[in-house]
């Protein structure tokens, strides 16, 4: 399914380990309103020109402060990705740090890496429409190759 008329955004689930992962850096936003105080995928709009996955290289290095590999895409429902509201679809990488610390550095006021397999991560008041990709990342997750 396509509709040209979303917003494409584009998040990052960083793990621990592309090839074995077991924990997931979520963050928590600082605005809008409507959603300071939400945990969601680090990550962003995705500027006009801009293939999604320079957005997603770019967002992480303004916001966290990072490079990072990108390992395989979680796939959602439509060809943009992930809905996330009437206006937004939202494309979702497995995300690994290749160099840096991730600090909040705009828009995030604490990272937090949680385990994949604790009950503490879908307890995060995540924003709404990010439960069921975090879902889909730990079936993702489940199924890497080890190492
Ligand atoms: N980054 C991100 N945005 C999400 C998630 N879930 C979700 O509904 N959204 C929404 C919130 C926003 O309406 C939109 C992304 O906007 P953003 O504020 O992160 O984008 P941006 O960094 O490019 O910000 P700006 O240019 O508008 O200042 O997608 C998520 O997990 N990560």
């Amino acid at each position: 399914m396509s509709n040209s008329e979303l917003k494409q955004v584009v998040g990052a689930a960083i793990v621990d380990d592309l090839g074995r992962p077991q924990s997931l850096l979520a963050a928590r936003r600082t605005a809008p309103v409507a959603y300071a105080g939400m945990w969601e995928f680090p990550g962003g709009k995705v500027e006009p020109g801009e293939t999604c996955e320079a957005a997603l290289h770019r967002e992480l290095t303004e916001e966290l402060g990072i490079e990072v590999v990108l390992g395989s895409e979680v796939t959602g429902p439509l060809d943009q990705g992930w809905p996330l509201n009437p206006q937004a679809a939202m494309r979702v990488w497995l995300v690994e740090v290749k160099a840096g610390e991730p600090r909040p550095l705009e828009d995030h006021d604490e990272l937090r890496w949680v385990r994949l397999d604790s009950p503490e991560l879908a307890e995060l008041p995540w924003i709404p429409a990010d439960l069921p990709i975090v879902s889909a990342v730990r079936r993702a997750a489940d199924q890497s190759p080890a190492e």
